[in-house]
């Protein structure tokens, strides 16, 4: 049965102007973003994004087929780690770092159900840059629900209990102007083995 409501918080303004700001001129140039390939319908595209994945070293991701090995925990990142898991009251030992440089980069439907992450994991996700629509809809097909926010420069969003279970979610690409956005997603993976990744559907894009 699926809520009809995802069990997400959302705070606009999480970061002051001036700690996104500095956090973001950081990431933009200190962080060694890649444009990972993915495999999509058994063909190897590039992803429409570029990616860091970033924590500590037994935090080791599989992601639409790629292996990803976590970079070490850049200082200004880990002082937000710790403080976005005491306000979130759990713990995170890795997040996946996403730039989008403009409108057409994107994040197709997915969820984030990898078993690593057990089965109700909590994701903290901070926006930097400029704003996005991020949208869910149900697993179900043919349900119509939908929700979304925007999620711009400062903004959180929590992602709990049972969103990964019933829900995808998502970045659309827009035609408006739109210049770099980077977002955080600050995940616990619970142990070292690896999954059997996700769908490779998981990239058709976001309607
Ligand atoms: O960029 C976003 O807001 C979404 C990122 C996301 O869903 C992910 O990294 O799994
Ligand atoms: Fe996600």
């Amino acid at each position: 049965m699926v809520n009809s409501v995802p069990d997400c918080d959302f705070t606009a303004d999480y970061l002051t102007a001036t700690e996104a700001d500095n956090l973001l001129a950081h990431c933009l140039t200190a962080l060694p973003w890649q444009q990972e390939d993915i495999l999509l319908f058994g063909r190897t595209v590039a992803q429409p994004r570029l990616q860091v994945w970033m924590g500590e070293p037994d935090a080791v991701y599989r992601y639409s087929g790629t292996d990803f090995v976590p970079v070490p925990w850049d200082a200004q990142i880990r002082a937000l780690c710790t403080r976005l898991a005491r306000d979130c009251g759990t713990r995170f030992n890795s997040v996946l770092c996403n730039l989008y440089q403009h409108g057409q980069h994107s994040m197709g439907w997915h969820a984030d159900d990898e078993p690593e992450l057990g089965p109700e994991p909590v994701i903290a996700s901070l926006s930097l840059g400029h704003a996005r629509r991020f949208v869910l809809r149900p697993r179900a097909k043919g349900n119509p629900d939908r929700h979304e926010w925007s999620l711009g420069h400062g903004d959180l969003l929590v992602m709990r209990g049972q969103t990964q279970q019933h829900w995808l979610h998502g970045i659309p690409k827009t035609r408006r102007a739109v210049g770099p956005r980077v977002n955080l997603t600050f995940r616990r993976l619970l142990g070292a083995e690896v999954s059997a990744g996700r769908a490779e559907s998981a990239e058709i894009d976001v309607g």
